[in-house]
């Protein structure tokens, strides 16, 4: 069935979403904070091909309709604002859908919803890189899950292409990648695929072996979840993710080198602020992320230490 999608956030994963939904036949409100309307957006596929695509452009000012469905595809940090921006233009039984990656921020969303609106979080291995305000180039495959995190009443999955039935345990899935590859690659400034190599290879093992104690311990707060985990293998799915996405500099890599805020809080963050279990490695490399300026400090402090 054909629906009225409000996607908030006109970046790279955005733009992504608007194109897929619109080929799937939805109608798309793509809200941005630009000056002016885009007209249109363009995406750019792994050979080169050109395709176009015309959502409605809408700035939260401008909007009139009410929603149904929306999908936040803004950095973590953002969910919250963004979605509180646009709540009173969401029916009272909406479907919220959040993208952003981190764990936290989803939860975040829930004690915000109207009474009878249902929150969907959404895990993507999908990359794309935004290129300016209206174009994007599809860098990578990969799976994407989507599945319910809040539901006052049992509602069907908006995206059931995409349904899965165990949303948390691939969240933290990709919350052990995200807290491995970026902080070591925006530490280090190295690719994803070279932090499997030494010097910095030691310190991806600890950082794994950490995690996953972090997950085993009973006093993770999920660790009813965790415990669905395949925490053997989980090492190397992680060396998988960096070795598959090899080239590829990492979001966070990219924002400290952009001088723009990161997702740390929702990512080391979100171990760093546990109580109940010890996560030293974490904690420094959140720390470090917090201190772009002493960057080389932290290198020598994880090379001397591992
Ligand atoms: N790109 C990728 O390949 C992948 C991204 N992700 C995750 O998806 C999320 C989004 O990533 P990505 O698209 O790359 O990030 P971008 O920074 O490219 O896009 C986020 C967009 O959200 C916009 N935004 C923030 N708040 C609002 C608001 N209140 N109203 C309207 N627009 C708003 C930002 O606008 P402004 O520029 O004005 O701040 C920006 O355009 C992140 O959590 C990321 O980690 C996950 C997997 C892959
Ligand atoms: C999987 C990975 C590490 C790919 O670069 C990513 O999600 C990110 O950069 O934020």
């Amino acid at each position: 069935m054909n629906k009225h999608w409000l996607v908030i956030g006109c970046g790279a994963l955005g733009m992504r979403w608007a194109a897929r939904l619109l080929e799937q036949g939805h109608q798309v409100t793509l809200l941005h904070r630009y000056q002016t309307h885009p007209t249109e957006i363009s995406v750019e596929d792994s050979s080169g091909i050109k395709q176009s695509y015309q959502p409605n452009f809408a700035t939260s000012a401008s909007l009139t309709s009410k929603f149904e469905q929306v999908l936040i595809c803004t950095k973590a940090y953002d969910a919250l604002p963004a979605f509180l921006d646009i709540k009173s233009l969401t029916r009272k039984s909406a479907d919220i859908v959040c993208l952003c990656n981190g764990f936290g921020a989803q939860q975040e969303l829930i004690p915000h919803l109207k009474e009878h609106q249902s929150l969907w979080a959404g895990v993507t291995n999908e990359g794309t890189l935004k290129i300016n305000d209206s174009s994007i180039r599809l860098t990578g495959e990969g799976d994407t899950f989507i599945g319910v995190l809040h539901s006052p009443t049992s509602r069907p999955n908006p995206l059931e292409d995409f349904h899965c039935a165990n949303i948390e345990c691939r969240l933290l899935e990709k919350l052990a990648i995200n807290a491995v590859i970026n902080p070591l690659t925006a530490i280090f400034g190295v690719t994803n695929g070279e932090i499997l190599q030494t010097p910095v290879r030691n310190i991806f093992d600890a950082a794994v072996a950490e995690i996953k104690s972090c997950y085993r311990d009973q006093g993770f707060p999920h660790h009813p979840i965790t415990k669905e985990l395949d925490l053997e293998m989980l090492g190397n799915r992680i060396a998988t993710v960096a070795h598959m996405t090899g080239l590829n500099h990492s979001s966070m890599l990219q924002d400290i080198r952009l001088k723009r805020k990161t997702e740390v809080d929702y990512i080391c963050g979100y171990f760093a602020k546990q109580e109940q279990i010890e996560c030293p490695l974490q904690d420094l490399l959140y720390e470090a992320i917090n201190n772009p300026a002493e960057l080389e400090s932290y290198q020598r402090k994880l090379l001397n230490f591992f």
